[in-house]
This record gives structure tokens, sequence and C-alpha cells, in this order.
């Protein structure tokens, strides 16, 4: 689905040099310490940024979509027209594919709700609802959880795993939280310093999901 090969990125402080290959419907994670370039990666995989050297592939009339950390919503309209939005500027509205992202998300009964009235991951979920109402075979999420408590967190991770159930939808996510990966991923990338150190298949069946509620989980962590 995605292929690196031998793309290098070289800025006065930092080298990035890399060789990476996602396979078609998996959820591939990207960890690594802040300043070890994954963002840069994703940026060069987005078409945002140019590698200097290398050659990266993606299979033909891939639709892609991105998810940041940010979120990019635009505050002054409301979650219908934040979600539509892909839609419109492709010149294929259409009412009843935003109401069934919506519902997908969970998110019917806010459709008339303006952003700046909804919690952080209600506007998380407008995000990645957003991302879906192109049906992307390829979604590209950054730090999409890091900003979220953890039972939101537990939430939206169950949503990728639906989106790529459901759609077949390759998933490569930029993280630096283990939990993130350990949680959601079939495979990870360890970063350091502009190289891959490390890929391995993820051993995901200890993960334990969490049932509790977030006064036990306050009470766990605290007391
Ligand atoms: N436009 C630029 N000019 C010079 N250096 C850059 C530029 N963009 C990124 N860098 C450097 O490249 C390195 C990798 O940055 P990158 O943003 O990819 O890291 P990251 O792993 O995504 O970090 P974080 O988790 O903090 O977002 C950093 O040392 C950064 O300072």
């Amino acid at each position: 689905m995605v292929e690196l090969r031998d793309i290098e990125k070289n800025y006065t402080n930092f080298d990035l040099k890399i060789n990476l290959k996602i396979n078609n419907g998996e959820i591939f994670g990207l960890i690594g310490q802040s300043g070890s370039g994954k963002s840069t990666i994703l940026r060069i995989v987005q078409g945002l940024l140019k590698a200097d050297k290398g050659e990266i592939n993606i299979a033909k009339n891939t639709e892609t979509a991105y998810i940041f950390q940010e979120f990019n919503l635009l505050y002054n309209k409301n979650v219908f027209d934040n979600v539509a939005l892909p839609l419109i500027l492709k010149k294929k509205f259409s009412a009843e594919k935003v109401e069934e992202v919506l519902k997908f998300v969970g998110l019917s009964e806010r459709k008339d709700s303006f952003i700046a009235s909804l919690s952080g991951g209600e506007r998380q979920r407008v995000a990645i609802a957003r991302a879906l109402v192109t049906n992307p075979q390829l979604l590209l999420c950054d730090e999409v959880t890091a900003s979220l408590d953890k039972s939101v967190k537990d939430e939206i991770l169950d949503l990728f795993e639906e989106i790529n159930k459901k759609y077949g939808t390759t998933i490569l996510v930029v993280t630096h939280e283990l939990e993130v990966v350990k949680r959601l991923c079939s495979r990870v990338a360890v970063i350091e310093k502009g190289k891959i150190t490390d890929i391995f298949n993820v051993n995901q069946k200890d993960y334990e999901k969490s049932n509790k509620s977030y006064a036990d989980y306050v009470r766990e962590v605290l007391k």
C-alpha cells in the first residue's frame, strides 16, 4: 500500500534515512521520542514535504485522509458542515454520507452543535468523521489521542479499530505513546534520530482493555 524506498531528508542538524513498507489493511505504528523524525516521515507520505532522495510508492488512486492532534476543525461551523467539507471541496456532497459517518462515530445527535461547544473527545470524533467521509483507503494519524484522557482515549482507539475492521482501511499511526501502539497496531517501527532501529509484530494479547470507571482509574493511579 505504502512503500518508502531509501528516503532521505537532511536538515542542518537532522538526517532522516529510512526504508518502510506498510501492507494493505494493517494498522501500522510509528513510535519515537520527540524530535526523532515521525512527523517528517508522515509529511513525506502525505506529499506535503519532498524528500531529498528516494522513492515513495503509494498504490494508484489511493484515497488518503489525515487526522491531526489539533483536529484542524472550523470553529465557526457546526459539526455537520465540518464533516461535509471534504465532499463539498470534491464536489461530491451527499447529506446521506455525512449522516452515515456521523452515526458511525456516534455524533448524530450533535450534528447542529458548533465545535466550540464540544468536548475534546467529541472534537476528535468530528475530525475522524471528516476523515472518513471520503471513504479513504489510507488514514494517516498524527498523535491523535495525545491530548485526550484515558477513557476518551480508549473510546477513540476502539473507533479506529472499528474503522479498520469495517472498511479495511490501512492506518498509519504516529505516536510517542506505547499504550496506543499496544492497543491498536499489528506492527510497529521504532524510530530514533531519523533511523528505523526496529520493526516488529506487536504482542496485543496481554493488553487489558479497561472497563474501569474514571474514578477507579484515578484511584488506581493516585492512591
Ligand atoms: N523545516 C525544518 N528545518 C530544520 N529542521 C527541521 C525542520 N523540520 C523538522 N526539523 C528537525 O527534524 C527533526 C525531526 O522533527 P520531527 O518533527 O519529524 O520529529 P517528531 O518525531 O515528529 O517530533 P515530535 O514528537 O516532537 O513532533 C527535529 O530535530 C526537528 O528540529
